[in-house]
């Protein structure tokens, strides 16, 4: 049985590939989760994606990946800055999570250095564009020990 993983991605990153793209690069979100699809299938994870503009929904989405996923790797877009309901959601989650930033939240705006996700997450990785995602799953594998036969 592959272990299954949450790709969630927060506000605006349904816009991957149209928005900034001098910060967040020319690659779409359905690029994006093709990509981890594959990555995960070589590292032995079942990548199921999802993307929301919603706090509520990403709250909701959580929520439902307990018991269900062995781990999340998020982006919480905007949110990571502002929200302690997507903290305390992933806090009630017993898996694995890493946070993906895009962009080098840390080379940007004094708002952008915070976030309330990290407090959570087993890794952060930003700055990294969407390769992001892809060493976020790789690290995934790591922690829960999976097998691309399993
Ligand atoms: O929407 C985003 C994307 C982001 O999470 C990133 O991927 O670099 C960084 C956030 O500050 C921003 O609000």
């Amino acid at each position: 049985m592959p272990t299954r993983i949450l790709l969630l991605n927060g506000p605006n990153l349904n816009l991957l590939g149209t928005r900034e793209p001098e910060i967040y690069g020319a690659k779409t979100l359905p690029d994006v989760e093709a990509a981890a699809r594959a990555t995960g299938t070589a590292l032995g994870l079942e990548v199921t994606a999802a993307q929301t503009n919603h706090e509520g929904a990403l709250v909701d989405l959580i929520q439902q990946a307990r018991g269900q996923m062995a781990g999340i790797v998020i982006n919480p877009g905007a949110y990571s800055h502002t929200s302690v309901a997507i903290l305390d959601a992933l806090n009630a989650f017993d898996g694995a999570v890493m946070e993906v930033h895009v962009s080098n939240i840390h080379r940007r705006e004094t708002f952008r250095h915070h976030s309330y996700v990290s407090y959570r997450a087993d890794g952060v990785i930003a700055g990294c564009g969407v390769q992001g995602y892809e060493l976020a799953l790789r690290r995934l594998a790591q922690l829960l020990g999976a097998r691309p036969d399993a």
